[in-house]
């Protein structure tokens, strides 16, 4: 099926927010989500009273039940659109799809996107895992202590098996965001990582080690969505939105139509669509890497190598700066920050910085057209954006 209205070159992304990141004691989730607003409003050049709609996802750590009634308060929006979407690490292009279509049809001119929780350090490291694991069935995933990470783990296993994907493939994935984040200067991982430390790293679900596995972070982010006309005349360099997909295909991991397709490929394909562009036309991309398996799936389904050769794609340097396709140039949820839906949502502030550039070493040379995918629950729902900057 064809999107009937294109959001193409209708709206930008015209200002990006991060809060601080890592372990922020002394902020609460509600702190880092206006904080990171905060800073997105000042990088637009823009005042609260400009901002008239919010969105915003959800939080394991705000007691919160109108979390973006909360944050409109706190920050002094009143807005004619605010609703929280819960599509998982999928809410992030949601929104941004969401913001995209109350802007063209005349619901709200300015909208602030933001998400963002303190997981490191307002939780106890097992009330984390615990309220994570929730993400299985209540009745037929939950009561067998599946984690997170162990539904995953499956999902690598069924990969290395159908196509060989190797241990040190998926390690390579680990070391290539490490190897951006360093590029970053708020990272919350500020070490080198090599091959062996990956592969020797503490257990966690076969064949998955705790350097495999996204980090609990405290983060908030944040964007801003206005017209494409408003965006014109603005301080900063707009970010246009080409193209936008989303696609969901199961809840629970049991009821997943397969183990090694899931629906990047059709979340893709709309956007693309849309955009009127195809997967060698994308300078640089953002994908979800809440484990190391999951950028090689999305890498296959967004059409950036063949089915089963995503490991490969990793492994032979592909995907790193000064490769033929650059990923996760911020570090991903590896390596950068994972706080929710803020985990994604630094996919989307990262795309728009890479989109204006002047990055230094982290900087993709000549990238005019950026691709962000997102995805929520166990590969359940996705969301996948491109957008481009004045030349793409
Ligand atoms: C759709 C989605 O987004 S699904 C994804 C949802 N998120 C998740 O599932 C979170 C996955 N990650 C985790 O559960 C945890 O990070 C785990 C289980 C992998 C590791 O946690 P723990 O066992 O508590 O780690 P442990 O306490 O031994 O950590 C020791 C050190 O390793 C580091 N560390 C912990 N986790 C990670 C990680 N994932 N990556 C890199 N370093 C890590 C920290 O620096 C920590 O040092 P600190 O004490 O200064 O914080």
């Amino acid at each position: 099926m064809k999107e009937r209205a294109s959001l193409k070159n209708k709206v930008a992304i015209v200002g990006v927010g991060e809060s601080d990141i890592g372990k922020v004691p002394h902020m609460t989730g509600l702190g880092l989500n206006a904080q990171a607003a905060k800073r997105a409003l000042d990088d637009a050049g823009l005042q609260v009273s400009d901002i008239d709609g919010l969105l915003t996802a959800y939080s394991f750590t705000e007691p919160y039940f109108m979390l973006g009634s909360v944050i409109c308060e706190y920050l002094g929006i009143k807005p004619r659109l605010n609703a929280s979407m819960i599509v998982g690490g999928a809410s992030p292009v949601v929104m941004l799809k969401h913001a995209a279509q109350a802007i063209v049809s005349g619901q709200a001119e300015t909208i602030l996107v933001c998400a963002g929780e303190n997981r490191a350090t307002g939780q106890s490291r097992d009330a984390a895992v615990a309220a994570l694991t929730a993400v299985g069935h209540p009745y037929f995933e939950q009561p067998y202590g599946t984690s997170i990470p162990g539904f995953y783990a499956m999902i690598a296993l069924r990969h290395m098996h159908k196509y060989g994907t190797t241990r040190e493939q998926l390690a390579h994935v680990a070391v290539n965001t490490r190897t951006h984040a360093l590029l970053h200067p708020n990272a919350h991982m500020k070490a080198p990582l090599t091959l062996d430390q990956v592969i020797s790293a503490k257990p966690i679900a076969d064949p998955l080690g705790m350097l495999d596995c996204c980090l609990i972070s405290d983060a908030g982010g944040a964007f801003i969505v206005t017209s494409a006309e408003r965006a014109r005349d603005l301080k900063c360099k707009p970010a246009y939105l080409q193209g936008i997909g989303e696609y969901h295909t199961h809840e629970h991991l049991m009821c997943a139509p397969s183990l090694t397709e899931f629906g990047a490929a059709e979340s893709g394909r709309i956007a693309y669509e849309m955009a009127g562009l195809a997967p060698g036309d994308i300078d640089v991309a953002e994908l979800y890497d809440c484990f190391s398996i999951v950028p090689i799936l999305e890498a296959e389904e967004l059409g950036f190598c063949q089915p089963g050769e995503g490991g490969a794609f990793f492994e032979q340097g592909h995907a790193r700066i000064g490769g033929k396709l650059p990923i996760n140039t911020h570090g991903g949820m590896l390596s950068h920050a994972h706080a929710g839906a803020a985990g994604g949502l630094f996919g989307i502030v990262e795309a728009v910085r890479q989109l204006r550039g002047g990055l230094g070493d982290r900087q993709v040379e000549g990238a005019e057209v950026a691709l962000v995918h997102n995805e929520g629950g166990i590969l359940s729902s996705h969301g996948t954006a491109i957008l481009a900057n004045e030349k793409g």
